[in-house]
């Protein structure tokens, strides 16, 4: 047996972990490799000093493998092997060597960089199809495509695994230990894509790893795919620890989905571009509106926790809108460059002005003039204040009572409505994609991963590194840049903020500061 040698990288040090598995199947270092990085990699094993890495900066973030905590388990062919839909595929199986980069623009002699594993069928797989109980959940909100990746990895399990046993636990995390299973097959599934929502139900709270693993062993299930956002995938990680744990045979698989694209690393989750579109539709209402009345404010809020990308997307798409509002990026109503001004000005210059809010923006306003405690919901998410009521007010206050200039206020909320419906063509596609790619993952023995695109090709990425930030809107990236350029809309920096080239974490907070004192 050889000892193989993969690494993870523990970010917060920016060093590199080598880790060993005693793995005869997974030789899993870049080629060529030189025999110096080799003999370099093995130091390390004895070294416990973290922080290298090979010479040219290659870094492979991998996943777990059954078979680091049952290393006799056995394996066997791929049933794909005589599979009829990959008859004729030259290269059906991915090959062990095969990474994903996580940055692709880089300069000539910079490091390698990290890689992740990337996604496919494996030649061998370490379930027997005829022993596979699989179980699929659904937790926290609605996103479209929910119900495309339940029937495909129903489906993908049977067609390409002839697997048969597969369980839908019902309502979330808690319905492992509350209710009933659904017995799922490919005839049970066949329509539900063209539905929104869940097949499932989902539910927040109710994570309880010991309850939940006790009835994945209680009910023999081995392999465990689990829909949903950061927090569930937070969720799916403990599931994943408290397995290896009890050192279980069980593939936990993670599938990520979330409406405000907040998860880290992969391009976009699926059903962000069902929803852009369907913003669409109210944003192009707003504007129907406004343009119809004299001096129309319209304002639509969508959703957004953290992260404004449906919002900003939706702007960059629309064209009818003047001005976007983000959680990312402080804004303020009063005094020069703020947001008062610069609704006067399109009033007097089109007539009209339409404003696009998400709905995590400008939380502390609200929660300064409404006087609210925080609330938070099962999962420990705050609930958020209604910045679009309370937007709608200030600015009526604003032009009525100290402007003195009537205007006609139409304010939209369609928060729920664009995540409830199915999902469009290409998150179809994409979701059919992630969910082949989870079932190909757990088939092959990895676990405690969740799958996604990452640079357009779909890999398995250690759940931590998805859970350990956010995803949000770069104020100091180009997309930020390119919207203000298209809205021609206030930046709500000052020009000393500008001057120093970089709005990071302290400015942000300086410029909270000063747009909370002049509410
Ligand atoms: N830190 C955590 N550890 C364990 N379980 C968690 C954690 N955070 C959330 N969960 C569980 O994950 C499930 C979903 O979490 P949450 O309601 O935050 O939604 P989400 O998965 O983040 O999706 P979204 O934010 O897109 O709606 C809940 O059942 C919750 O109990
Ligand atoms: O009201 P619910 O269902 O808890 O969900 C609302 C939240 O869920 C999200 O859609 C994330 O899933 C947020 O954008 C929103 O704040
Ligand atoms: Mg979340």
């Amino acid at each position: 047996m050889e000892l193989s040698v993969s690494f993870f990288v523990a970010r917060s040090h920016s060093c590199v972990v080598p880790v060993v598995t005693a793995r005869s199947d997974l030789k899993f270092l870049r080629k060529p490799l030189t025999l110096r990085k080799r003999s370099a990699i093995r130091a390390q094993v004895s070294d416990p000093s973290p922080c290298r890495e090979t010479d040219d900066g290659f870094v492979l973030e991998d996943v777990p493998h059954l078979t680091n905590f049952l290393p006799d388990l056995p394996s066997y062919p791929n049933p794909l092997h005589k599979s009829q839909a990959y008859a004729i595929v030259k290269k059906t199986f991915v090959s062990p060597e095969d990474v994903v980069a996580e940055k692709i623009v880089v300069q000539k002699d910079s490091p390698r960089g990290v890689h992740f594993r990337r996604a496919g069928p494996r030649e061998k797989v370490y379930f027997n199809s005829e022993e596979v109980r699989a179980c699929v959940v659904t937790c926290g909100g609605l996103c479209p495509g929910i119900n495309t990746v339940i029937r495909e990895i129903v489906c993908g399990l049977n067609y390409m695994y002839g697997v048969d046993d597969i369980l839908g636990i019902e309502g979330g995390y808690r319905g492992f230990y509350s209710k009933n299973t659904l017995q799922l097959t490919p005839k049970v599934v066949n329509d539900i894509h063209k539905r929104g929502g869940t097949f499932l139900q989902t539910s927040r709270g109710g994570h309880d790893t010991h309850k939940i693993v006790d009835n994945i062993q209680d009910r023999g299930i081995n392999q465990v795919y689990i829909i949903g956002g950061d927090g569930t995938q937070k969720g799916a990680a403990l599931i994943y620890q408290e397995v290896e744990k009890r050192g279980l045979q069980v593939a936990v698989a993670g599938i990520p989905k979330t409406i405000d694209n907040d998860i880290a690393v992969i391009d976009k989750s699926f059903g962000f571009d069902t929803a852009v579109e369907e913003a669409q539709r109210a944003i192009n209402a707003a504007h129907v509106e406004v343009e119809s009345v004299e001096n129309g404010v319209g304002i639509v809020k969508l959703m957004g926790r953290y992260s404004g990308f449906i919002a900003m997307f939706a702007t960059l798409a629309s064209r009818d809108v003047d001005c976007c509002l983000i959680p990312e990026s402080p804004f303020y109503l009063e005094g020069k460059g703020g947001l008062f001004e610069f609704v006067e000005q399109r009033l007097k210059e089109n007539g009209h002005v339409v404003i696009v809010v998400a709905e995590g923006a400008g939380q502390e306003y609200v929660a300064q003039s409404m006087h609210t405690v925080d609330e938070k919901d099962a999962s420990g998410n705050r609930l958020l204040l209604d910045v679009g009521l309370w937007l709608s007010q200030q600015i009526k206050d604003h032009f009525t009572k100290v402007q003195k200039m009537a205007i006609n206020m139409k304010y939209i909320d369609p928060t729920y409505m664009i995540r409830a419906v199915p999902s469009n063509a290409s998150d179809n596609i994409y979701c059919t994609l992630l969910a082949q790619s989870a079932v190909h993952g757990a088939m092959a023995g990895y676990t405690g991963f969740t799958v996604g695109p990452v640079n357009s090709r779909h890999a398995y990425i250690p759940i931590s590194r998805v859970t350990e930030t956010q995803n949000t809107i770069k104020l100091t990236d180009r997309m930020w840049a390119r919207l203000l350029a298209s809205t021609n809309q206030p930046s709500f920096l000052n020009s000393s903020e500008v001057m120093m080239g970089k709005v990071d974490g302290a400015i942000l907070e300086q410029i909270n500061n000063r747009k909370i004192k002049s509410i």
